[in-house]
């Protein structure tokens, strides 16, 4: 079995990484929380222990479960990945040549567990010793932070994705997401577990100013036999899809990438909050967002290193043609127009699926649920009323590692 490889977005799911949060969330509050990405405070203590089913709900699945911090610690380990990682989370640009030595070589000394849970919670002016003085510190308050928080971590999804024999460290859309990516690309780079394998980082590891060709893993649905299904969304960009599709294809990754129009709104801010794949000819779709009008387009290797682009007149049959599946079945979200356009906001369509008709999601969503239980689609049931308020679901707290094809 390969290690890192993942072949479909519903064959049985092997391995995932996610991100138990605990500081970032401590962070928030009524006044930061929307510029955070976040739609309310959370109850840091519920908010852990709904997390810890959603864990032992995949465990008792046989999912290797990695968790972020833990991985991030042991990354830290290695010197040369520390230095790298210092010198782009807390850059001499960002606080100031001398301060930011300072810090950096604070933060060296600690405990790397320590260290790490900074490095995704953030760090206050009030946590650092009082001996550092200079005019950064002096123009301050105590509870600015050095370090700013990245609650979002919560959605391992986004960050980064594996496709295939792959990963794309995604260049994020939003401020408050886009320092997640240098946490992710250290580990990747040199954590035993990533680093002793041969895997193709296909987008995002450069030192770049990506500008406008953003991408986000929740818009990333791998569904299969030498496919790809992505959103343009509020994070996607066509041109992030065109550096993605360009590279899969010259690692001979994909033969097709599917690339579906999505409106740039919050509710909808990646495709899998509209859309996810939960069998082998079943979707789950919020008709409301993703409809037959919905424009579409196949990208194609055309040979020369660049892409062929055709037009689709319906999505559906699109996604059919690639899975070689005649009939796709699509389950809406449940109950009336208002229960549906409460539970989509509560994620009921972002499910993760373990094995094939096998799903994780909140158990809040009834109407939605009950539709996939009468399609004989299995709901392992998970709290998420705390989680719930990051606007994620199953789908989007998990970055899977290791998957089957279909
Ligand atoms: N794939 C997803 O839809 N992820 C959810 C991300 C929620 C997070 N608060 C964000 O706005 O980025």
């Amino acid at each position: 079995m390969k290690r890192h490889y993942v072949g479909s977005e519903i064959g049985q799911l092997r391995s995932v990484m996610l991100h138990r949060p605990n500081l970032s969330l401590q962070r928030l509050t009524p006044s930061n929380c929307q510029e955070l990405l976040f739609d309310d405070v959370l109850s840091v203590e519920r908010a852990g222990k709904e997390h810890d089913i959603f864990s032992q709900t995949l465990r008792q699945q046989g999912v290797e479960v990695l968790l972020l911090t833990d991985l991030l610690t042991e990354t830290l380990d290695n010197r040369e990945a520390k230095d790298w990682l210092f010198s782009r989370q807390i850059s001499d640009y960002r606080l100031g040549p001398q301060f930011a030595e300072e810090i950096r070589g604070w933060l060296a000394d600690l405990p790397h567990r320590q260290t790490a849970r900074f490095m995704s919670g953030g760090l206050t002016y009030s946590e650092i010793p009082d001996t550092f003085h200079n005019m950064v510190t002096d123009t301050h308050q105590l509870n600015d932070f050095v370090i700013k928080p990245l609650p979002n971590h919560l959605f391992t999804r986004d960050t980064s994705c594996w496709i295939y024999n792959g990963v794309s460290v995604n260049p994020m859309a939003k401020e408050a997401r886009k320092r997640e990516t240098n946490n992710l690309r250290a580990i990747y780079r040199w954590h035993p577990h990533f680093a002793d394998n041969e895997f193709i980082t296909y987008f995002g590891d450069d030192e770049f100013n990506y500008d406008h060709a953003t991408l986000e893993g929740g818009d990333v649905l791998v569904i299969g036999r030498g496919a790809v299904l992505i959103g343009l969304s509020e994070r996607t960009t066509p041109q992030g899809v065109e550096f993605l599709a360009r590279s899969l294809f010259k690692h001979q990754q994909a033969t097709k990438v599917i690339a579906l129009e999505l409106p740039k709104h919050r509710s909808c801010m990646h495709l899998d909050t509209v859309m996810t794949h939960i069998d082998f000819d079943t979707f789950s779709v919020y008709p409301e967002v993703v409809r037959d009008t919905t424009q579409c387009w196949t990208l194609t290797d055309d040979g020369h290193g660049g892409l062929r682009r055709t037009e689709e007149p319906q999505f559906v049959r699109a996604i059919g043609k690639a899975l070689g599946i005649d009939d796709i079945k699509l389950i809406t979200t449940g109950g009336d127009s208002f229960e549906a356009e409460r539970e989509q906001w509560n994620d009921a369509n972002n499910v993760l699926t373990v094995r094939p008709g096998v799903v994780i999601g909140y158990e809040r969503n009834t109407w939605t649920n009950e539709k996939y239980d009468k399609a004989g689609i299995t709901v392992l049931p998970i709290p998420g009323d705390e989680l719930g308020r990051g606007r994620g679901g199953a789908r989007c707290m998990s970055c899977p590692l290791e998957r089957d094809d279909i």
